[in-house]
């Protein structure tokens, strides 16, 4: 049976396909965010003061429908740098998540911090599209790729001096990685398959992987509960979207979820590092 994500995948070639054929790589190349330098997103995750927020940027979502009818994507980036996010998530998908890479250009134009092009990323052409509107960093999904596709797509986006979010769902996809690889690795809690949200899974991946790796917790977070939770398991850093976007101000509500999180966590220092 065909899952959700086959569909958004399938979805997504055609789409590619077409925007490809109205305007080549070398039209995206002359846009100028092609050419400007690129913010770290490794960098702006691990921090000595506590787990950093990557705050979403979306409207809609499969599990969830909209999320957010009046949706101005520059406003939303705005408020999420003034309540301290280290990085942003901007939606472009348009047919499930109702995103653009026009949003993704607002929200560069908006702020200057790390943003990552939040996408089904499926043809290297994707990652030019990320770089001329001005992303610092990809999302490629491991559960979309198989392993040698998803070794091209590092290598391109290392030629384009973008960063890579890596996601996966289970120890499977990290086997199957090559971890010298990665930089960042997102562990997704919801099942793109099921939408399932199970935070132990996070918990599980992050025990094992290399210390060098920025481990970012993606989905499903939306109470310092969890948010805790997973700093215990050894998050660098959350990804949070659809808590946020459901709030009338979703700066407020990334500023209460981390004043929360630091009261859940005080007085019970991380693990030390294996
Ligand atoms: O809205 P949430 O549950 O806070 O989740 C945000 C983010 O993790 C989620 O949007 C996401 C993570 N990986 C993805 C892959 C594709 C689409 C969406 C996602």
């Amino acid at each position: 049976m065909a899952t959700i994500l086959d569909t958004i995948l399938d979805d997504t070639r055609r789409l590619v396909a077409e925007r490809k054929a109205v305007t080549p790589a070398a039209a995206l190349e002359r846009r100028p965010a092609f050419h400007a330098p690129t913010l770290s997103l490794a960098r702006a995750l691990r921090r000595p003061d506590g787990p950093a927020y990557i705050a979403e940027c979306k409207r809609a979502s499969p599990s969830e429908g909209v999320i957010r009818a009046e949706y101005d994507p520059a406003i939303v980036a705005r408020q999420y740098k003034q309540a301290a996010a280290a990085a942003l998530s901007v939606l472009t998908e348009p047919t499930h998540f109702q995103g653009s890479l026009d949003h993704l250009a607002a929200v560069r134009h908006a702020v200057d911090l790390p943003l990552l092009r939040k996408d089904f990323v499926v043809d290297a052409y994707q990652l030019v599209e990320a770089r001329a509107y001005g992303a610092d960093a990809v999302l490629l999904i491991a559960a979309a790729l198989d392993p040698a596709h998803l070794g091209d797509l590092l290598d391109a986006a290392r030629d384009l001096d973008l960063g890579v979010l890596v996601e996966v769902h289970d120890d499977a996809e990290v086997e199957a990685l090559d971890l010298d690889r990665v930089d960042v690795l997102g562990v997704n809690s919801r099942d793109l398959k099921t939408f399932e949200v199970d935070l132990g899974r996070a918990e599980r991946i992050f025990a094992r992987l290399p210390e060098r790796i920025v481990r970012v917790a993606e989905s499903g977070i939306r109470d310092a509960e969890a948010a805790a939770r997973l700093r215990r398991a050894g998050a660098d850093a959350f990804l949070v979207g659809t808590h946020f976007m459901r709030q009338p101000d979703p700066g407020r509500a990334l500023a209460a979820l981390r004043r929360e999180t630091a009261v859940a966590l005080a007085g019970q220092p991380l693990p030390a590092a294996p």
